[in-house]
């Protein structure tokens, strides 16, 4: 079966993809939402997408449609070096500093914005729903001055031209790509990639109970549970309610996590299990 991605073809969402599948073949959808809808209908096998860059943070859409909408386990999660390069049509090679638009994911955008500030200032940032997307819409509109910010493999697949490499303004930037499915099982453990095994809960917190963070922070740290991660995001059920988004650096075991879960939820919240996955580094 297929491995569904965010798409159009050259994402760095497919790049993942195929480091992780290298044998499968891979479907590309217009937006998050598609490929994890796709995934939790059974059209593909598992869905890859995007969770969180380490210059701009979380992909609020991701995080927010696996918990409101569609909340299918993670199964395994892969952190790529992430470089942006400018590209624009061969027409429009030789001025491309003059370029009055420049496409591109909203997250790429926000990793080269000292670039956009001081070489493209006053050129306008439109978002699209993903880099490579930006790349095809470029090449498809010869007319406009217009640039993308998108990986190499994007320039290639649709006849662009890069004017300036690695415009991203810091040099650790990397990308959290997790790997969502029906299927329960985790992904094997089993490449080079392996970089061990962590576990995703969602914590929702009683109203207004003095110390309730704390306490839910306090049953990890004495059973010595190592939390890679924690995160809030409106629960969208009132201004000033959030759930928690916490990583363990250790897999499911019969004791300390359940331990744990247990006693968050007998201080009266709700916890969501994402998923107990092995990650991997490229
Ligand atoms: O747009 C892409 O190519 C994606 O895969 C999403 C993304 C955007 C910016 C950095 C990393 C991933």
């Amino acid at each position: 079966m297929k491995i569904g991605y965010l798409g159009p073809k050259a994402t760095f969402t497919e790049a993942a993809a195929a480091l992780l599948f290298p044998s499968q073949p891979r479907e590309p959808y217009d937006t998050i939402p598609d490929c994890i809808d796709a995934a939790a209908a059974g059209e593909i096998e598992a869905a890859v997408v995007p969770l969180e860059n380490a210059l701009e943070g979380s992909v609020n859409l991701t995080l927010d449609y696996l918990i409101h909408e569609q909340p299918l386990p993670i199964i395994g999660e892969i952190v790529v070096p992430i470089e942006q390069h400018l590209m624009v049509h061969p027409y429009f090679t030789p001025h491309w500093r003059e370029v009055k638009e420049v496409y591109s994911h909203s997250h790429a955008i926000a990793q080269c914005r000292k670039f956009l500030h001081t070489v493209l200032k006053g050129a306008k940032q439109v978002p699209m729903t993903s880099t490579s997307a930006a790349a095809k819409f470029v090449s498809e509109h010869p007319h406009l001055p217009a640039a993308a910010i998108a990986n190499r493999l994007a320039a290639k697949q649709y006849g662009l031209v890069i004017v300036q490499e690695n415009v991203h303004d810091y040099d650790y930037n990397h990308t959290r790509f997790i790997v969502v499915s029906r299927r329960k099982e985790p992904l094997s453990p089993v490449s080079p990639l392996y970089a061990g095994d962590k576990t995703t809960v969602v914590v929702m917190l009683p109203q207004d109970r003095p110390g309730a963070l704390h306490q839910v922070l306090s049953a990890f740290a004495w059973r010595r549970l190592n939390l890679t991660k924690i995160e809030s995001r409106p629960a969208k059920t009132g201004l000033g309610n959030y759930f928690f988004i916490i990583d363990i650096d250790a897999p499911m075991d019969d004791v300390l996590i359940p331990g744990a879960i247990a006693e968050i939820e007998a201080l009266g919240c709700t916890v969501l299990l994402l998923g107990s996955y092995p990650y991997y580094f490229a």
